[in-house]
């Protein structure tokens, strides 16, 4: 080949760069596209294959995609303005529910089993059997307090309930680009199905995995209904519940965001998954938890109460048009 052909040819910069660097210029594409994902509380592990991830769920496109979320301390706040915002079961923590022994109660095993829920150094196994105590514990005086379900609405309607900012963004756009969003739940189904109906989001593709409350004639809480869900068993859910969830078949991309380890589990019931992109709150025992959140999860948010990162990612993924 002439010399002169040869010098054109090195002078195109993607026949002589070497990979690395076009990598390097492709993930750079989406740090200008994603911009939220430069913000101080973004933590990830390994960068340019979250890139990667978000770039293959675009290709794909909304049509292929689900998203599977926790919903207390992930779609709801944790914190505002320095206090905490209560979860589902603690918005039952209302004397129109339950009385003062029961309020006494329900807090002294809020104050004895959360700490165990969050504390790095036991290992899921270990804790299992504590967090089946707390729910049932919790459970059973509900149950002797025979709450009301004509009270409900009344008692969200008074709490503290809060979910993160972005939050209409985040359904709204879910529900214009019909991607379904299956709302995995240790909480109380009823309580926070009444969160989402209040803020005028509960559309037609959210799809909710729970605990409910089984009421009697009067209208009083007599049992709850189907297997127990606690923190570390969503697993068991995702894969006799979730996997047979007309809605969701044939999206093998998942977007999944929890706040707890034991939510990495809620995509296990998805078949033949393609892509998933999982995104971690990490909220409270920041420094003692960060390095597991960091090894575990694609992307970790420090105590950031807002949806702005998954909004973002969202936007981008169904930015292709006639992709669906
Ligand atoms: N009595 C209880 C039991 C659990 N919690 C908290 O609720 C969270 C579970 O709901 P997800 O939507 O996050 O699955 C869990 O993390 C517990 O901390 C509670 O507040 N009171």
């Amino acid at each position: 080949m002439p010399v002169n052909r040869l010098k054109m040819i090195y002078q195109i910069p993607w026949i002589y760069t070497p990979a690395r660097t076009v990598l390097a210029i492709w993930n750079q594409l989406t740090k200008s596209q994603v911009p939220e994902l430069s913000k101080c509380s973004v933590l990830m592990r390994d960068r340019s294959s979250v890139e990667e991830t978000i770039h293959a769920m675009q290709r794909a496109g909304a049509g292929s995609l689900q998203v599977i979320s926790d919903f207390d301390m992930t779609l709801t706040k944790f914190a505002h303005e320095g206090k905490r915002v209560p979860t589902t079961h603690n918005i039952l923590d209302n004397r129109l529910l339950i009385s003062e022994d029961g309020t006494k109660k329900m807090r002294e095993l809020l104050n004895t089993y959360y700490p165990i829920e969050i504390d790095p150094s036991r290992s899921i196994e270990e804790k299992l059997p504590l967090m089946v105590e707390w729910w049932t514990k919790v459970h059973q005086m509900l149950i002797q307090e025979r709450i009301r379900k004509d009270l409900l609405a009344q008692a969200v309607k008074e709490s503290k309930a809060m979910l993160r900012d972005g939050y209409k963004a985040f359904f709204d756009h879910l529900e214009e680009q019909q991607i379904p969003l299956l709302i995995f739940s240790a909480g109380v189904g009823d309580i926070l199905e009444e969160v989402i109906q209040q803020n005028q989001v509960f559309h037609p593709n959210v799809h909710i995995i729970s605990n409910y409350m089984d009421f009697d004639q009067t209208g009083a809480l007599q049992a709850f209904q189907g297997q127990l869900i606690h923190t570390f068993n969503k697993r068991e859910g995702a894969l006799s519940r979730a996997a047979t969830l007309r809605e969701l078949q044939g999206r093998p991309n998942v977007l999944l965001l929890g706040d707890s380890l034991g939510d990495l589990t809620m995509a296990d019931g998805v078949p033949e998954q393609e892509h998933i992109l999982t995104i971690g709150f990490l909220n409270d025992q920041v420094e003692e938890r960060k390095e597991s959140y960091i090894n575990s999860f694609d992307i970790v948010l420090v105590k950031d109460e807002t949806l702005d990162v998954p909004n973002a990612i969202l936007r981008y993924i169904t930015s292709l048009r006639d992709n669906k």
